[in-house]
């Protein structure tokens, strides 16, 4: 078992092939951005901050096997190749947001006339393999908020948490966000019992979230993803606490499909419901959810499992990955700078932030 979805080290990346868990365990190799656009798009790795890294590093990894020696078409090169790598899944803005910084960062080594080329692939690289530490810094501090929120608003004395999808080390460079919290209570001594939907059709929550849990000996339960409803009316949940793919200004959420009927059920029933991610996941750009563009996957990931197929053929399917949760359903959005409301999200975003609309 690994649960290390992200191997590096200068010059080699591979990454563990998630499609094939839980039952293998296998790493691939990626050794440009084809490679780093194609383990994306095929959802080999996937969750919003593992696919801004994985890109990322893909980039960094193929930079350093060039022999470019002009920083105008450095330049050029990094900012071609990092739009083709956000292309590879529309809807997650991590991989956007990085994606402009270095854009930026390229732009200012290549102006400067005391920056050599060397110079500027070195410090271009070092940013990036940077964005690998400050994950998982920024995950240890949601899990350090999410649980202080969630145990505050706690009567009894231990707390029961819905999650959906998979949010932990097999979506991040390590630890996770949703999952960071979960991990955080339990580091707590304070969580009696954690539930993960099985999250159709691709199953992050049956083999992903789950593999995680039994690794670390959680305390956990999987549902299927029509039971929540039963699940809140029978089970004393203390909150839902879920990832994001991308949150608009105002605070509406894209998430994994399914997200928004469970912040409906959540509403009804009066149980807290939370989204963890990083500033990183914040699209300031966007004034609300309606404007965040939903990826539709193929057909097969639900008419099969694996070779197996378990839908009649020749009917018709729609598959969008993901869902957006309007403002008025979520309780707290929990980042590594605390825990805000979402109409306080534009006070906390940096206004030099690359995605603040210019004025
Ligand atoms: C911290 S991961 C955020 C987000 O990404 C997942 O989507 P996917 O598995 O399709 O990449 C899911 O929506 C998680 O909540």
């Amino acid at each position: 078992m690994s649960l290390e979805s992200i191997k590096y080290k200068r010059g080699k990346l591979e990454v563990l092939d998630q499609l094939l868990l839980p039952l293998q365990t296998k790493y691939v190799k990626v050794e440009g951005v084809e490679d780093g656009w194609k383990v994306i798009n095929k959802m080999q790795v996937r969750g919003a901050p593992a696919i801004a890294i994985v890109g990322c590093l893909s980039l960094a990894v193929e930079l350093l096997k060039d022999d470019i020696e002009d920083k105008k078409i450095m330049r050029q090169e990094i900012e071609g190749k990092l739009n083709y790598l956000v292309s590879a899944r529309p809807t997650a803005v991590n991989i956007k947001l990085a994606a402009d910084e270095l854009i930026n960062l390229a732009n200012t080594l290549n102006a400067d006339e005391n920056v050599t080329p060397n110079e500027f692939k070195e410090r271009f690289v070092i940013s990036i393999e940077n964005m690998l530490i400050k994950d998982i810094e920024d995950n240890k501090a949601i899990g350090k908020f999410g649980c202080e929120a969630i145990l505050n608003n706690a009567n009894d004395g231990s707390v029961r948490i819905l999650t959906h999808c998979n949010t932990g080390s097999l979506a991040t460079a390590g630890y996770g966000t949703a999952l960071g919290v979960i991990r955080s209570l339990n580091e707590s001594k304070k969580l009696e019992h954690v539930y993960c939907t099985e999250t159709r059709p691709y199953n992050q929550g049956a083999r992903l979230t789950a593999y995680e849990l039994v690794h670390e000996k959680i305390p956990a339960t999987l549902i299927v993803d029509s039971m929540v409803s039963a699940l809140m009316y029978t089970r004393n949940i203390t909150a839902v606490v879920v990832g994001a793919d991308r949150v608009a200004a105002n605070g509406d959420t894209a998430n994994k499909i399914g997200t928004y009927q469970i912040a409906i059920v959540a509403k009804h029933h009066g149980v807290p419901f939370y989204v963890a991610a990083p500033l990183s996941s914040i699209d300031m750009s966007l004034t609300s959810g309606d404007r965040i563009k939903i990826e539709e996957r193929p057909d097969r990931e639900m008419t099969h499992i694996g070779e197996h197929r378990i839908a009649a053929p020749g009917i018709s399917c729609w598959n969008p990955s993901f869902d957006v949760t309007p403002t008025n359903l979520i309780t707290g959005i929990i980042t590594e700078k605390g825990v805000f409301t979402p109409n306080q999200l534009k006070d906390v975003i940096p206004k030099d932030s690359a995605v603040v609309p210019k004025s």
